[in-house]
C-alpha cells in the first residue's frame, strides 16, 4: 500500500493506493499521515519550495520513504509539448499520464478545476499544449482585491443566470468564464472526450450536459500510480 500526496496551491490531498484501487483520506494534519501502514509515499507539489520542504520534513518522521515526482520531457511514451518541459506543472503532467493510462482516446481535453483551471489537450501520446485560467475562487478574489466597490456580501451557489447583486454577478461571472472557456476550447481544438478533475469538476459537469464529460477525482493519482507500477 502506498500513500499518494497532492500538494496544491490551496490544500493537501492524500490518497491510499492498493491493488489498483484509490481511496481518498480524510486527515487533519501531516502528523495524522505518519503512522499509516504504507511502504512508500509519492508527492506531487505545485506549492512553493518552502511549503514543499516543510511537508517533506514533516514526513521524515515516518517509517516510509517519500519520493517527490517531477515533470519530464517524456515518460511511459507520453510526450510533453512545452518548450521548457520542466516548466509544465507536475499536477498537469501527472493528470495527463493518468488520462493516457486510463482513457485511451484519439484526442482528449483534460480540465483540472482547482485554484487555477488548467486545460491540456492530449492527442494519443502527445501533449498539444494547454491553457491556464484563474479558478472559480481566485477570479473572485482578484476582483475583490483590485476594485473599490466590489464586495462579496454572501456566498451563493454559482449559476449562469444574470446576477442581481454584486455577489451573484461576481460568482456567476466566474462560472461563466470557465464554462465559456471550456466551450471555446472544445470548439477550437475539438476532442473525443472531456475529462474533468479538481474540486469544481462536478459543478462544471452540470453545466456541460451536451458534452461527453467524464469526471475522475483520481486522475493525478492515476498518473502517480504509473510511476509505482512501472
Ligand atoms: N472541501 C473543499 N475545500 C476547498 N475547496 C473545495 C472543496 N470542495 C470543493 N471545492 C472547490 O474546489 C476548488 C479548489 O479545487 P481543488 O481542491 O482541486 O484545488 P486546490 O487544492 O484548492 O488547489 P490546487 O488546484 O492547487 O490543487 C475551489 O474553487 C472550491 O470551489
Ligand atoms: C497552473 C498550476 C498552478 C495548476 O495547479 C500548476 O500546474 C503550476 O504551477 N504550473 C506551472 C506553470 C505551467 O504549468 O505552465
Ligand atoms: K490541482
Amino acid at each position: 500500500m502506498q500513500l499518494l500526496l497532492d500538494l496544491g496551491n490551496s490544500r493537501l490531498k492524500a490518497v491510499l493506493y492498493q491493488n489498483g484501487q484509490f481511496q481518498q483520506l480524510a486527515f487533519d494534519s501531516v502528523a495524522g499521515l505518519l503512522k499509516l501502514p504504507v511502504t512508500a509515499a509519492y508527492l506531487s507539489s505545485v506549492a512553493t519550495e518552502q511549503k514543499t520542504t516543510e511537508l517533506l520534513q514533516g514526513l521524515q518522521a515516518a517509517s516510509f520513504p517519500t519520493t517527490q515526482l517531477h515533470t519530464e520531457a517524456s515518460a511511459f511514451g507520453l510526450i510533453n509539448s512545452y518548450v521548457e518541459p520542466q516548466r509544465l506543472g507536475v499536477d498537469r503532467w501527472l493528470a495527463m499520464l493518468g488520462a493516457y493510462r486510463s482513457y485511451p482516446a484519439a484526442r482528449q481535453l483534460i480540465v483540472d478545476a482547482g485554484t487555477a483551471v488548467t486545460f491540456d489537450w492530449l492527442e494519443e501520446n502527445r501533449h498539444l499544449g494547454g491553457w491556464i485560467l484563474p479558478g472559480l475562487q481566485l477570479q473572485q478574489q482578484a476582483l475583490l482585491a483590485q476594485t473599490a466597490r466590489i464586495h462579496k456580501a454572501q456566498q451563493l451557489m454559482p449559476n449562469l443566470a444574470p446576477g442581481c447583486s454584486t455577489s451573484a454577478g461576481v460568482e456567476n461571472g466566474a462560472l461563466a468564464a470557465i464554462i465559456g472557456a471550456i466551450r471555446l476550447g472544445w470548439q477550437t481544438t475539438p476532442a473525443q472526450q472531456l475529462l474533468l478533475t479538481g474540486g469544481d469538476a462536478e459543478l462544471l459537469k452540470s453545466y456541460l450536459p451536451d458534452l461527453p464529460v467524464l469526471v475522475d477525482p483520481f486522475l493525478l493519482f492515476k498518473g502517480i500510480a504509473q510511476y509505482i507500477d512501472n
